[in-house]
């Protein structure tokens, strides 16, 4: 499919043109690796590199058509294009170039620090419940139906994005739900979409490596909501500090949803155990299998989607009550001794302190709770000793371990978290670099009725060590582990 530059650029103010925009190109790319003749080259600013200085090997490489910031050296027969900032151009660029997607399907994203993968997957199963065919964008998997396509990124970057986008559109999607990472919004990865609805789950510590301050990481999730349109609705979690700071400058139409404050859409928990959650959501009672109290959060943002998007009350409560739980969120398993393991992403100081909070809400009182937990290499530093003094404070014992060391020393990186164990801590406390031993250690120390929280990684099913990605798999390691303990 060949398009002129001149309809790829719809809507980016070029600011320079040397050559000419009836150019046609078959691709558009941002890597010049990629950039071949035929294709249109983006040079953008990263975190690590400027494409800007590898506009010369996609010259070498044949590509003819540049879009910059700034033109650096002159090559006869190249079309430059120069714009203010590139990577939001990009944005605008990938959409109009796989035909604006994102305005033939009703696109809903979810924002913040936690619940976005877990929101976003019960909304996708929740419309494809009530009929729809829909997509999903996510952490875990991306899915378009039923059909699912492997997950690089929480948010892909803007070709990706809308190659997945028009697929959807192609095969009949009617809704989109995709999750909208703190880094997609601030390198411009959603600009150009039209969102139908957007929605925020809740701000706490995380990603301040990238961000530098906590108000600068709150700033970037508000710009989604600046960036909104008036047709589009903006719903925010009121109980969150700052939920309303999110709708303080968008055009969308306002909602809010709650269980503490006063808002829009509020429901009561009238139980909460590892059976599940009973709820009353408008005065109506729904069971859900879904445990802790930050699923009744994402439970009550589901449903008040669902009536910002006009969905029938009863029939989605109806629906509610059968949605399944989340690859990697609180799944426990239980072994034929009686102990309990539960696997969860938590990768934050917030997400790890709810789980525990939820633990502590549902166990009896007489059981010993493990928390095997590590901190992620090459990521923001500072949640380490948060985290590992959330696990001495709210669990009996506590195994520190890795999650994926990336280019850190993992010993280093336990060595982080211990800075947060206080003396009284020391003794329940131990620290085991391999995440295998770890979680075996800790099935052999427990008795029956015991709980063991394996923290941090979920669903994944690596560890990346130094650029390599090692077959690991929390839940795998349980089950085998467990099924040699009844042997
Ligand atoms: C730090 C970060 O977010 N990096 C993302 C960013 O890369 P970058 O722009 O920084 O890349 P760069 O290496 O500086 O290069 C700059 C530009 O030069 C180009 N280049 C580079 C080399 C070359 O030879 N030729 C060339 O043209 C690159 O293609 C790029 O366009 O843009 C790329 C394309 O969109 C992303 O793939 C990449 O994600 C990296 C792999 C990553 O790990 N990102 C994580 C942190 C991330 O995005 N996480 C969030 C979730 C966070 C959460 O849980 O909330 C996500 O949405 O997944
Ligand atoms: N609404 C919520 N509030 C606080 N914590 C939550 C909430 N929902 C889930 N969690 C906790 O956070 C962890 C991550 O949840 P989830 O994967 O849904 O978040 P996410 O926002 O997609 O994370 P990521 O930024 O890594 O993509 C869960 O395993 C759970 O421990
Ligand atoms: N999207 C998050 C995932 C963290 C998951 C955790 N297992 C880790 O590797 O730190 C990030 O890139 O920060
Ligand atoms: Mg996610």
């Amino acid at each position: 499919m060949m398009k002129k530059v001149r309809e790829i650029v719809y809507g980016v103010a070029l600011k320079e043109v040397t050559g000419t925009t009836d150019y046609e190109v078959g691709e558009v790319v941002f890597d010049s690796r990629k950039a071949v003749e035929g294709t249109l080259f983006v040079a953008v600013k990263g975190v690590a590199n400027d494409g800007h200085d590898y506009i010369g090997s996609a010259i070498a490489a044949g590509c003819r058509a540049i879009i910059c910031e700034k033109i650096i050296d002159v090559v006869e027969g190249v079309n430059y294009y120069v714009v203010e900032n590139s990577s939001r151009a990009l944005g605008i660029i990938a959409s109009n170039f796989y035909d604006n997607p994102s305005e033939k399907i009703t696109l809903v994203g979810v924002t913040g620090t936690n619940g976005k993968t877990t929101t976003t997957t019960l909304l996708h199963q929740l419309f494809s419940g009530l009929g729809y065919k829909s997509g999903l964008l996510s952490t875990v998997v991306n899915k378009i139906g039923d059909e699912d396509i492997p997950s690089t990124h929480t948010t892909p970057d803007p070709i990706a994005l809308n190659t997945l986008l028009a697929k959807m559109v192609e095969e009949g999607c009617e809704y989109c739900f995709m999750e909208v990472s703190s880094h997609a919004i601030h390198q411009n990865r959603i600009a150009g979409l039209r969102f139908s609805g957007a929605v925020f789950t809740n701000i706490t510590h995380d990603h301040l490596d990238y961000h530098g301050t906590f108000k600068e990481y709150i700033q970037a999730k508000k710009a989604f909501f600046d960036q909104l349109p008036s047709s589009a609705f903006a719903l925010t979690n009121a109980d969150d500090k700052n939920g309303s700071v999110m709708l303080q400058n968008t055009l969308a139409k306002k909602s809010t949803y709650g269980i503490r404050s006063m808002a829009d859409y509020k429901l009561r928990v009238l139980e909460n155990q590892f059976s599940g959650l009973v709820l009353s959501i408008d005065g109506t009672e729904v069971w859900t299998k879904l445990i802790g109290d930050f699923n009744a959060y994402n439970l009550l943002a589901v449903f008040a989607v669902s009536q910002l998007l006009g969905q029938d009350k009863i029939e989605v409560l109806t629906e509610m009550s059968k949605l399944g739980s989340v690859n990697g969120r609180f799944e426990y398993t239980v072994s034929k001794t009686g102990v309990t393991a539960i696997i969860d992403y938590a990768h934050t100081p917030d997400a790890l302190e709810n789980v525990l909070k939820t633990i502590a809400n549902i166990r009896t009182g007489n059981e010993t709770v493990f928390t095997v937990v590590g901190c992620g290499g090459d990521r923001d530093k500072t949640k380490r000793p948060k985290m590992a003094e959330i696990a001495c404070e709210m669990g009996d014992r506590v195994i520190l371990t890795s999650d994926n060391p990336r280019t850190e020393d993992p010993a280093a990186i336990i060595e982080d978290m211990m800075a947060g164990v206080g003396g009284h801590n020391f003794k329940k406390t131990i620290s085991i670099t391999d995440r295998k031993e770890a979680i075996k250690t800790a099935i052999s120390l427990s008795e029956p009725g015991d709980i063991i929280l394996v923290a941090g990684k979920g669903h994944e099913t690596y560890q990346e060590i130094n650029g390599v990605k090692h077959d690991f798999d929390d839940k795998a390691i349980v089950n085998e582990l467990f099924i040699k303990l009844e042997k």
